[in-house]
């Protein structure tokens, strides 16, 4: 496992000191170095375990080191993060978790640091996971909630408003539990190019509890998949469908309806969009700022007949005529801290000062979603966030007629509208539906 310890390692050190995605480094990694099946789990285990619990981790080191842990070398304190994860959350024996760590500190920084390695595992190894958690985060308040959880504890306050706005006041550890358990796998069968059922059948997976494109795999790489390779069907998390497809089934479709993805980069709504339209006979104009996210959104749609989707690079905050579209998705930039579960290093690369700017861009492009939408037509807002300023409170700001957005998911996923909270909009919830936290609300502009 020592091979398997190192790619840990690169992983973790290049996404806590260069900036890099774990979800889209740690496959590079592991193909690299060869790794799968039971290997690959134990790095993926270790890496995305690490990284999320690395605000415990650093409060256990600072007590075991007495000192502050951004004062160590970034290789020690990595090290150390994936020493206390084996040692504390993944039942490696302690003397293993010693040796592994002082071993991988010696080769990356020499004898001296090592000795500081050894003696800082010593001390972590002498307590086990809980008793650790009564000396660092004793009590039940927001701070010691932040380190138990390993939430920054602005994030703890903002998770928590929002539960308290959804009358869900009791419901902040087990989204912070849920955040810190890892996401199951779940692919998009994209209507009309692929069959749910042989896609289950192919990932030897089951059909998804909500969204009826859903497949849950059981295990493998989606990549290997025939379907996910010619784009017929992706990854995409099971809420992300249903916020999309609730646009598409909100009411029928009239051929020649014109659509529009507002920020579509890196496109699984677009494709999804883009297929339902297909089938409508609809069309689909697929907006992206960024050039290399509006590659991205090309390759998403690629399946799609290619007349239904068009992908524009260009701002969303000024693009189009007005009027134009009977359609629109606006999946608005966000802080993200809705999808914590899949993006483990997300939660400590976010700061207070993001909101801010979002929500100023959130509301610029919703003013412009505005003016594009046609007398008569439906804009869907999303985020990927539960942030009250980022969602609630910009659609109170529109000029829109707010719908019941829980009749449009009810019609997605065949369940009854009552289930999906007191309206109009609706909240998902990691730890209720298992999903990303993700927020719509379906905005009618008043025909003339
Ligand atoms: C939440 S993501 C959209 C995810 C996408 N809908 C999907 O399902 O794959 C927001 C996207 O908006 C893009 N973006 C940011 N500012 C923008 C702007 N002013 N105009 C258009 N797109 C923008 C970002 O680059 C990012 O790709």
């Amino acid at each position: 496992m020592s091979r398997a310890r190192d790619v840990a390692y690169d992983c973790v050190m290049a996404v806590s000191t260069e900036g890099a995605y774990a979800n889209l480094l740690l496959p590079t990694l592991l193909e690299r170095a060869g790794l799968d099946g039971r290997d690959a789990g134990f790095v993926t285990e270790l890496a995305y375990g690490a990284l999320r619990m690395r605000g415990l981790y650093d409060a256990i080191i600072a007590h075991a080191a007495r000192r502050d842990p951004q004062d160590l070398d970034g290789e020690l304190r990595v090290a150390l993060w994936l020493g206390c994860h084996q040692a504390l959350a993944m039942r490696v024996p302690a003397h293993a978790a010693v040796n592994e760590t002082v071993d991988q500190v010696r080769r990356e920084r020499g004898a001296g640091a090592a000795k500081l390695a050894n003696a800082v595992m010593r001390r972590v190894t002498e307590r086990g996971a809980d008793a650790w958690l009564s000396v660092v985060a004793p009590g039940d308040t927001p701070a010691s909630r932040a380190v138990r959880h390993s939430h920054p504890e602005w994030v703890v306050e903002e998770l928590t408003r929002a539960l308290v706005a959804d009358g869900r006041a009791a419901e902040t550890v087990a989204l912070l539990e849920a955040d810190n358990s890892p996401a199951r796998v779940t692919l998009v069968a994209r209507p009309g190019l692929v069959d749910r059922d042989a896609l289950a059948h192919d990932a030897g997976g089951e059909a998804g509890e909500y969204s009826p494109w859903s497949v849950v795999m059981a295990g493998g790489r989606p990549g290997d998949l025939a379907a996910v390779a010619d784009g017929t069907a992706a990854v995409q998390d099971e809420g992300s469908q249903i916020v999309a497809g609730a646009l598409a089934l909100a009411q029928p479709v009239e051929p020649g309806e014109r659509w529009l993805d507002l920020c579509a980069g890196p496109g699984g709504k677009s494709a999804l969009l883009g297929a339902l339209a297909a089938e409508g006979a609809a069309t689909l104009d697929a907006v992206e700022l960024h050039p290399h996210r509006a590659d991205l959104v090309r390759r998403s749609v690629r399946a799609v007949p290619e007349e239904v989707v068009t992908v524009h690079t260009a701002d969303g905050t000024a693009w189009g005529e007005s009027e134009a579209y009977d359609r629109i998705v606006l999946d608005a930039p966000c802080t993200g801290l809705g999808a914590l579960r899949r993006r483990p290093e997300a939660r400590w690369r976010r700061h207070p000062e993001d909101l801010e700017d979002l929500v100023g861009l959130q509301r610029r492009l919703l003013a412009n979603a505005e003016r594009l939408l046609a007398p008569g037509g439906l804009l869907a807002y999303i985020t990927c966030s539960p942030v009250v300023a980022e969602t609630r409170e910009i659609v109170a700001g529109s000029s829109l007629r707010q719908l019941d957005a829980r009749e449009a998911v009810a019609a997605v996923t065949g369940t009854p509208a009552r289930f999906w909270g007191p309206g109009p909009h609706v909240q998902l919830w990691t730890h209720v539906h298992g999903t990303d936290s993700m927020f719509l609300a379906l905005l009618e502009k008043p025909a003339v």
